[in-house]
């Protein structure tokens, strides 16, 4: 694993603090043993009726979020998916994002769309505290743990996000036979966001990686900017909690159908033939 000290303060906290929470609940039973909603079908039906794949992110607060939504996070969940999301991600990462598994639990039995746990699972026990169709790994926080937390996810049925920010970890990725990765726009010693990140990475992903744009998505140009890119599909958490979830959701949703509607769509032309340039 990368030298802690390189981490933002708040992310040396908040992997602190994954490390001391246990992993299976009092309750449980041993491993878990999921039925997944396939994701990537899910992504999929999406692209086939004109909505960009997208996966809306259930996130209460976080580092880098000012205040927080109270609202229930079943209906926010709901919202989501009437605007069109095709997959959720939610948070179960209690003490900086406001998540917990029992919302998990509850917004995955709410919606028939796949559900994503985002948290920061470090070791193989913590991947037994609930249920999901996916489930994320970071490169950066599990080093050189990643194929056997991988293989120990998909013993237990999940789908598995491994989650990079540069090409030394897409390598990891890879090597590891990660077969749906997302490319974190946000890097994790800074938290600074630049969508610059997923442009440079993405042309490195081979073409049979699913393959994701994580986080600082904020407007339909810059769904476009990331799909011009080569994402299959984006993850996009703070643009849709603030405000209406569901019309946030539904404006994203619909970037790719608006632009190709508008008669003056030079400036989108340009971005793709830049990006579509091979590098
Ligand atoms: O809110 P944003 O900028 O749209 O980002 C969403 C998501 O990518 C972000 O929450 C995230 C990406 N990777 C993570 C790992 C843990 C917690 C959170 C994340």
């Amino acid at each position: 694993m990368d030298d802690p000290d390189e981490l933002a303060p708040a992310v040396r906290s908040i992997l602190s603090a994954a490390r001391e929470r246990t992993g299976a609940r009092a309750d449980a039973g041993g491993p878990v043993s999921v039925s997944p909603r396939d994701l990537s079908a899910a992504l999929e039906r999406a692209e086939a009726d004109g909505r960009v794949p997208l996966i809306a992110e259930v996130k209460p607060t976080s580092p880098t979020t000012e205040g927080s939504r109270e609202d229930d996070p079943v209906a926010l969940a709901e919202g989501m998916v009437a605007g069109g999301a095709a997959a959720l991600s939610v948070l179960t990462e209690p003490e900086h994002f406001g998540g917990s598994v029992d919302t998990l639990e509850r917004v995955r039995d709410a919606v028939d769309v796949p559900v994503l746990r985002k948290d920061f699972v470090v070791d193989e026990a913590q991947l037994d505290a609930v249920e999901s169709d996916v489930v994320l790994l970071i490169a950066r926080f599990v080093g050189d743990d990643l194929p056997d937390l991988l293989a120990a996810a998909r013993d237990r049925g999940f789908q598995v996000l491994v989650e990079v920010h540069d090409r030394d970890e897409l390598a990891r990725a890879l090597d590891a036979g990660a077969t749906t990765i997302g490319v974190n726009n946000r890097d994790l010693a800074e938290l600074v966001v630049d969508l610059g990140t997923f442009e440079s990475v993405a042309p490195h992903v081979p073409d049979d990686v699913t393959l994701i744009a994580e986080s600082g998505i904020a407007s339909p140009a810059d769904v476009r900017r990331m799909r011009a890119a080569g994402a299959d599909a984006l993850l996009v958490g703070s643009a849709i909690m603030d405000g209406d979830v569901e019309a946030n959701t539904r404006e994203l949703v619909r970037a790719e159908a608006e632009a190709g509607d508008r008669t003056d769509s030079s400036d989108e032309r340009d971005t793709r033939d830049t990006t579509e340039t091979p590098t």
